[in-house]
């Protein structure tokens, strides 16, 4: 089954199960294999466009984010939602981030560079950027505030794809420079952990086919 089938399908369901009695309602169940193969269906696409999700989309994907697993629930992740002429800004912000780290290497940027840089943010309609805000917690360590905003990066992804939304987890060498912290206003201890990019796509990106996970699991029993 394609990726746009398990969509069409969970959609019909979601839609179908809206619409029903209870008496129907367990006809229409999404089924345990449906959520674990449409899990299995989510691929980044990089070239998004317009539609965007609206703000009520966002806040849901926001909500589920939220559920990730969270140590003494200290939530250290925020969220910043950029679209429109923003998208510009914080490509002047990536830009001068891109500046400031070559002149650290004594190199200097070309042409191309400068341009490629300014319309990364163009590669989508929307950006959801994730930052962790760390704080000190005793049984808490910052690597579990990193893994725990990972974890909502991800819940992000899986329920914007619910929405019919397409999406790709950038994050690369400019994401923690300075002046890409700045325009973001992220502490200096703090993390920008993802920009997510989302949108829409007629694009299908072919499945993943069987995933062999033999030499990934290790069972342990007396
Ligand atoms: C923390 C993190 C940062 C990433 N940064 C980038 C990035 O900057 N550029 C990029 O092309 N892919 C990046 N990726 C990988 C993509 O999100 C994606 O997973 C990869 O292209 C594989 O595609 P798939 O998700 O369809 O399997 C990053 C992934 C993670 C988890």
């Amino acid at each position: 089954m394609t990726d746009q089938n398990f969509d069409n399908d969970l959609v019909k369901n979601t839609e179908s199960r809206a619409d029903s009695t209870e008496d129907n309602a367990q006809s229409t169940k999404v089924t345990d294999e449906q959520v674990i193969n449409w899990i299995k269906s989510r691929r980044s696409i990089g070239n998004l466009t317009i539609p965007a999700p609206k703000k009520d989309q966002i806040e849901a994907a926001i909500a589920c984010a939220m559920t990730a697993p969270d140590h003494k629930k200290l939530q250290p992740w925020r969220f910043i939602v950029t679209e429109g002429q923003k998208r510009h800004d914080f490509g002047r912000a990536l830009l001068a981030a891109a500046k400031a780290k070559a002149q650290r290497e004594g190199q200097e940027l070309d042409e191309r560079t400068v341009e490629k840089t300014l319309k990364m943010p163009l590669r989508a309609p929307m950006i959801i950027t994730v930052v962790t805000r760390m704080q000190y917690h005793e049984k808490v360590p910052p690597f579990e505030q990193l893994l725990s905003t990972g974890a909502a990066v991800q819940n992000l992804i899986l329920a914007l794809k619910a929405q019919g939304f397409s999406t790709v987890w950038r994050t690369g060498p400019l994401a923690n420079e300075p002046a890409v912290k700045s325009y973001f206003n992220v502490g200096s201890e703090d993390y920008v952990t993802a920009f997510v990019y989302v949108g829409s796509t007629h694009c299908q990106m072919p499945g993943r086919g069987e995933i062999d996970t033999t030499d990934f699991i290790t069972y342990e029993a007396e």
